[in-house]
């Protein structure tokens, strides 16, 4: 930041006579400041419009609109006011003053204007440009920190991944969006397997390296733009997929296990495998008036239960679970298919 006699301000000087212009531009810009000329009202509003500038240097007697016309217009364009207003005038009556005050103004110069009342004038706009120029860039550096938080709130650390409070945002979210728009709704539940056991036999900060790399491969199969993947807490992450049928589920999570064998991270201590494994429970349904957020996940969790029930390193899903016969009747559309039994993969 500059300090304050440095400032150089850019002023809009508005005078129908080119005479008087003339004269005061030239001291304006001795003193170091850059002017820009109106001759009429209509050109001065539409100037500040377009330049903004840093003050306005007013003739009050103008033909067609006068200065304070023109002074009720700026102050329109610019609600906050921050834009000092000086009036040009003659000869001032106590009620022109007034009414200058009262239509936006917040000084008056007359004319002929002194050279030193116009410079302790200008000074006194450059302490004002100051403060306003510190004032935008504490707001910016607010709105900044702002949205820094807002995505820290939303966000793991660790992983990156979103985190719980993010998830039952989206899921609130998705879950009124595939009601309205009777559209299946998968969530799925993974569990890193024996991972206390990993934990104890590489220690912790090993275990973390871990989870960040099973995160960073569930961030990347997630690939459509309202997939999501999130941190629910220890080793435990969901994927959320609006619009997701049952079958697309399962095809979903193949591939994913498939990819975390891929992947093939060295598991020191897992019940006889060498890698690291995921269970998971799958969930899909086109959620009526009665699904909740907690009727999603205890139905994942049941599922993950069973899958590392069954021996791990699988992802389990129950026979497809509508609310209601007639979300049923349209998961059974979307999938073309019909389910029975219990679905193992
Ligand atoms: N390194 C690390 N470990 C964590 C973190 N959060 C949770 N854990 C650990 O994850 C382990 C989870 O253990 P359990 O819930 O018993 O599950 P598990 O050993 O994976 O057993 P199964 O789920 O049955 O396969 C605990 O040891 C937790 O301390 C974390 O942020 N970093």
């Amino acid at each position: 930041m500059p300090a304050v006699a440095d400032i150089r301000l850019k002023v809009l000087l508005v005078d129908d006579q080119l005479s008087h212009r003339a004269a005061l531009g030239a001291e304006l810009q001795a003193m170091g400041h850059d002017v820009v000329e109106a001759g009429n009202a209509e050109d001065a509003v539409a100037l500040f419009t377009s330049l903004r500038p840093d003050a306005v240097l007013m003739d009050v007697e103008m033909p067609g609109h006068n200065g304070h016309w023109a002074a009720q217009q700026i102050r329109r364009a610019e609600p906050e006011g921050w834009t000092p207003i000086l009036f040009l005038s003659g000869r001032v009556s106590d009620a022109d003053l007034a009414e200058g005050i009262e239509c936006g103004g917040d000084d008056y110069l007359f004319k002929p204007v002194s050279p030193v009342v116009l410079a302790a004038k200008l000074r006194a706009m450059q302490r004002l440009c100051s403060l306003h120029r510190q004032l935008t860039s504490l707001t910016d550096q607010l709105r900044a920190s702002n949205a820094d938080l807002q995505i820290q709130s939303l966000h793991d650390p660790l992983t990156g991944l979103t985190n719980r409070r993010g998830l039952d945002i989206r899921l609130d979210e998705e879950l009124r969006t595939a009601r309205r728009e009777r559209q299946p709704l998968t969530l799925i539940l993974c569990d890193v397997d024996n991972f206390k056991a990993y934990n104890d036999t590489a220690g912790h900060l090993q275990g973390d390296q871990c989870l960040m790399r099973i995160a960073q491969l569930l961030g990347e199969t997630c690939r459509r733009p309202r997939d999501l993947a999130a941190r629910f807490g220890g080793e435990e992450f969901v994927i959320l997929m609006p619009g997701t049928s049952h079958s697309g589920a399962m095809f979903y999570a193949k591939g994913l296990q498939r990819m975390v064998h891929q992947l093939a991270l060295p598991h020191p201590a897992s019940d006889g495998k060498t890698c690291v494994t995921l269970s998971g429970g799958i969930t899909t349904c086109v959620p009526d008036g009665t699904t909740t957020i907690e009727s999603l996940l205890s139905r994942a969790d049941a599922a993950l239960y069973t899958a590392k029930s069954l021996g791990r390193d699988r992802f389990f899903c129950f026979e497809t679970q509508a609310d209601s016969s007639t979300g049923q009747a349209e998961l059974a559309n979307y999938d073309r298919e019909k389910s029975s039994t219990a679905t193992l993969f």
